[in-house]
């Protein structure tokens, strides 16, 4: 099998103080695909530098990157966003604010897509789009003619979401993309995620602070510490952890 992703000996380094500072240390690790890894590591572990160096916002001091075999190193953000998709912690990312549900959703469907007769092709699409969010969690398909910037966090974040796996990406990056949302709405997102991925095969990186939900959802699990990976568990592993393994690994 081609590994979906695979970093070799990836490091990424900045000077802080005049001193250099070393948030990604010789990280080694392959990704297949249709596996779902969560990704811990306590705060300043170097989990949005990771994935902003597999996003492409970042350009690895050294080491390499590899998607499918090929090496994107050195290739833009830009160039990556066929091919990976990332939702965020903040709601208020990803969605055009001023814009109604609808309009959101059929954007993503036509990303990368001429974007003429946009007006027509709504009307045409209605029917599909009132479908999909009819599959919805949060209340979303009630609220298809609202502009984006009225609906509630829950709501947006679910939007995001569908956005970002529309178009079924070869990767999708969750960062932290329930931790601002109340238990109701956040464990309805995360019960439509997991239901997503693996319903598509998605391949797929969360990070979360949330334990539970670690212990919960997918199939692999990494740990990440002072910018090194100290944990790496397969799916037998990962379900024999509970919460105060979980812990140890953390501090
Ligand atoms: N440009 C920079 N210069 C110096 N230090 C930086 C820079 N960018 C990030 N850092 C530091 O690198 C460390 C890793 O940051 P990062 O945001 O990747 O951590 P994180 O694991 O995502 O944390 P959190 O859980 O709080 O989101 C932190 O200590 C941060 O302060």
């Amino acid at each position: 099998m081609t590994p979906r992703i695979t970093l070799n000996h990836l490091n990424f380094e900045v000077t802080d103080n005049n001193e250099p500072k070393q948030l990604l240390n010789d990280l080694n690790l392959t990704i297949n695909p249709g596996e779902f890894v969560v990704l811990l590591g306590a705060n300043g572990a170097g989990k949005s530098t990771f994935f902003n160096t597999i996003a492409g916002d970042l350009t690895p001091t050294s080491g390499q990157l590899l998607f499918n075999d090929h090496d994107i190193t050195k290739q833009s953000a830009q160039q990556r966003t066929r091919l990976i998709s990332r939702v965020y912690q903040d709601p208020k990312l990803g969605t055009a604010a001023d814009m109604t549900v609808a309009e959101n959703i059929l954007l993503a469907m036509r990303r990368g897509q001429r974007r003429r007769l946009f007006p027509r092709r709504l009307k045409q699409q209605l029917p599909q789009i009132k479908a999909l969010a009819k599959t919805l969690p949060n209340h979303l398909d009630q609220q298809l003619n609202r502009p984006v910037s009225n609906l509630s966090g829950g709501q947006r974040q679910t939007l995001n979401f569908l956005m970002a796996t529309i178009q079924k990406p070869e990767l999708l990056l969750l960062d932290e993309h329930t931790s601002a949302l109340d238990a109701v709405s956040s464990q309805a997102l995360m019960t439509f995620t997991n239901q997503t991925i693996r319903d598509n095969q998605l391949t797929c990186l969360m990070i979360t602070h949330d334990l539970e939900d670690a212990l919960q959802y997918g199939n692999r699990l990494l740990v990440l510490k002072a910018g090194k990976l100290i944990a790496d568990l397969n799916a037998t592993e990962k379900q024999a952890l509970t919460v105060d393994t979980l812990l140890d690994y953390l501090n």
